[in-house]
């Protein structure tokens, strides 16, 4: 008879509505009721908007996996390859070591790299380190350690900084091909010889007609220290009459007061972007120099630059960033909420850098779903959170075992059980994830807001005298009192309810020894979708329950083996990394949310992140 009613819960399905697991009819039923009540709501809106709703829901519908290399074989990043159809394909990413990268470079790496795989080819992961004042050692290994996590291993690990011989050299040869010279103009004469705020006409400084000669001694004496910073720079001498600011003679070399963390005090000139990047794309003989669109107006000087100098020219093209609103992702902006304590640092699970999405618990695999659902297409593309949230779940669903975990827990005694061994499979769905025995005692613990002190009709948990089934334990229980301390309830005193008809429906629980743990739970860090627009500043727009924490809840103890099996899933760069960090320890709290292991954790105490819910929030 026991199997009779524990069979059912074996196809418990989550009522979305109430957070509760029903039996499938018992969901039916409640499904029915509620499309009626929609239906007959519906039937006073006119028909034609109706029927335009239904429409628009359509392609919802589609619950597919998508198709991971979608992006590859149609759309812009086809098109692109049919423009230069050449193999080995080789591309780059390029990141500044200034910071910490945002979920907008995960695009970039996707795309980068994703490219080169997809055509048999390879990735350079090169540092664009011309900029010492602003780059840091802990950058380039974040940098590193987040393309090997996302599932990629670049060619090599190149700099910019390991070509400054040899782009000096390019320097000195466009000087005698008469297409540089050294400048000594101030920011307000090149602003005018750039027609001015007016935009008058354009013009060139006398520098321009300097000798090859003069422009060599000159910028030997830039590199030897003769100048100090703004004093002097070598400036391309490209197409002043062109219409694209791009060609307004650029500079390709300045004089900087800084010590480069990789080739210490030896230069004292630096190349910029324009010089640099075009350049080292041709040396590392790139086949498809893939970025963003702002870069759009550079692929004149890009291509200027490698032609007139005559070396392997790699092809620019441009694809849409990627943003995510109801957050901010400039590195000032965090650099605020971490150093005013906003945030618990550049990885809080709120933020939207890789490294916050990462201790988060997001597997790397639902960010490359992610992108790739997308799709790349010259345009930005501006997503709100909800929609990542989105994929994370889908992707979580199908990838992560269940576990039973009570954030506030309240005792239930059960006065006629007796202790037992109960199987719970990790996942109701794919019986290859297995199942793992938990004990069952006397005492219980269950959500406190399983329980309410008075009964009503429309609730269908705990309450005195109402039956409710406690998933996998073989009989339902009912309560019969309960004790309080001040106005809060300490304990419930239950019997089984073995007469009674199958309960409508079920709750989780833990039973009594279960390990004590913390969970935060983590919402919007801001109020609304454009922080940036609030009165006073992004900071006013910070919302004040983003952190939720329950210190005292308790997990089943199949998490021992849920996080001696990680990473869930067993998929990307994690487990080529070795076992994976402790965000890979991932599961389903029943009726909870999507959990993970926080970096805070240590060997007595477990600390949980909230991944994502386990459905998306109403009024979103
Ligand atoms: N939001 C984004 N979406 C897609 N690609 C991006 C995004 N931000 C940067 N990238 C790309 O990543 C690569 C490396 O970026 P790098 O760190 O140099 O960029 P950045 O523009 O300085 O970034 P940010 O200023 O946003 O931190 C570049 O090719 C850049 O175009
Ligand atoms: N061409 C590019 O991809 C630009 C990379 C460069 N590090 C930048 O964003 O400034």
């Amino acid at each position: 008879m026991a199997d009779a009613i524990t069979e059912g819960t074996a196809k418990l399905q989550l009522d979305e509505e109430t957070g509760e697991m029903v039996s499938k009819g018992e969901l039916k039923k409640r499904l029915q009721k509620r499309a009626k009540k929609a239906a007959q709501a519906k039937a006073k809106e006119n028909a034609p908007v109706a029927a335009l709703a239904a429409a628009q829901k359509t392609p919802a519908k589609k619950e597919e996996e998508p198709e991971p290399m979608n992006m590859f074989a149609q759309g812009w990043l086809d098109e692109v390859y049919k423009e230069r159809p050449v193999k080995p394909v080789v591309t780059r990413f390029p990141p500044e070591p200034n910071g910490f990268l945002h979920i907008g470079h995960a695009k970039a790496i996707a795309v980068n790299f994703g490219f080169a795989k997809y055509h048999g080819g390879d990735c350079y992961l090169r540092f664009d380190d011309t900029n010492p004042e602003a780059e840091e050692e802990k950058y380039f290994t974040a940098i590193k350690d987040i393309v090997g996590w996302l599932g990629f291993k670049p060619v090599a690990v190149t700099y910019s900084s390991d070509n400054f011989d040899k782009l000096y050299e390019k320097a000195e040869e466009l000087i005698k091909l008469e297409k540089a010279y050294v400048c000594h103009c101030g920011d307000a004469e090149i602003k005018a010889q750039r027609g001015g705020e007016e935009r008058g006409p354009r013009f060139r400084c006398e520098h321009a007609n300097q000798s090859v000669e003069h422009n060599l001694t000159e910028f030997r004496a830039m590199r030897d220290g003769k100048y100090k910073p703004r004093e002097a720079f070598l400036r391309m001498k490209q197409n002043i009459e062109d219409g694209n600011p791009q060609m307004w003679d650029l500079a390709a070399y300045r004089v900087l007061d800084a010590e480069h963390h990789r080739t210490g005090p030896k230069w004292k000139i630096y190349p910029t972007y324009d010089f640099t990047h075009c350049l080292c794309d041709s040396f590392e003989n790139i086949t498809h120099s893939l970025c963003t669109t702002e870069f759009i107006q550079s692929r004149v000087s890009y291509e200027w630059l490698n032609t007139s100098l005559g070396v392997y020219e790699p092809m620019q093209r441009e694809y849409g960033r990627l943003n995510i609103t109801g957050t901010v992702l400039s590195k000032r902006k965090i650099a605020k909420l971490v150093n005013e304590k906003h945030v618990r640092g550049w990885d809080d699970p709120r933020l939207y850098t890789l490294i916050a999405i990462r201790r988060r618990g997001v597997p790397p695999g639902a960010i490359l779903e992610f992108v790739n659902e997308l799709g790349v297409t010259t345009a930005p593309t501006n997503i709100q959170l909800a929609r990542f949230d989105q994929t994370i779940r889908r992707y979580l669903e199908r990838t992560v075992p269940r576990l039973m975990l009570v954030l506030d827990p309240i005792p239930v005694v059960i006065e006629d059980a007796e202790e037992l061994e109960i199987e719970l499979p990790f996942s109701p769905k794919i019986p290859a994830m297995g199942s793992h025995k938990v004990k069952f005692t006397k005492t219980v613990y269950i959500e406190r807001s399983d329980f309410r002190e008075v009964d009503s009709k429309e609730y269908f948990r705990l309450a005195p005298g109402k039956t409710v089934g406690l998933f996998k334990v073989p009989y339902p229980i009912k309560a019969v009192s309960f004790t309080k301390d001040g106005d809060k309830v300490t304990e419930i005193q239950a019997v089984y309810d073995k007469e009674g008809t199958k309960p409508k429906t079920y709750i989780h629980w833990v039973a009594t020894g279960s390990r004590e743990v913390e969970v935060r739970i983590h919402n919007a860090l801001f109020k609304s979708e454009k922080p940036d627009n609030a009165e006073g500043g992004f900071l006013n727009d910070i919302n004040p329950h983003s952190e939720e924490i329950w210190p005292h809840a308790m997990i089943e103890s199949g998490f021992d083996e849920v996080k001696r099996r990680a990473p869930w899933p067993e998929a990307a760069g994690e487990s080529e990394l070795g076992k994976g960090g402790l965000e890979s320890v991932r599961f389903q709290a029943m009726r909870v949310a999507y959990m993970a292991m926080d970096s805070d954790s240590t060997d007595d105490k477990v600390v949980l992140n909230r991944i994502v819910s386990l459905k998306e929030d109403a009024g979103k």
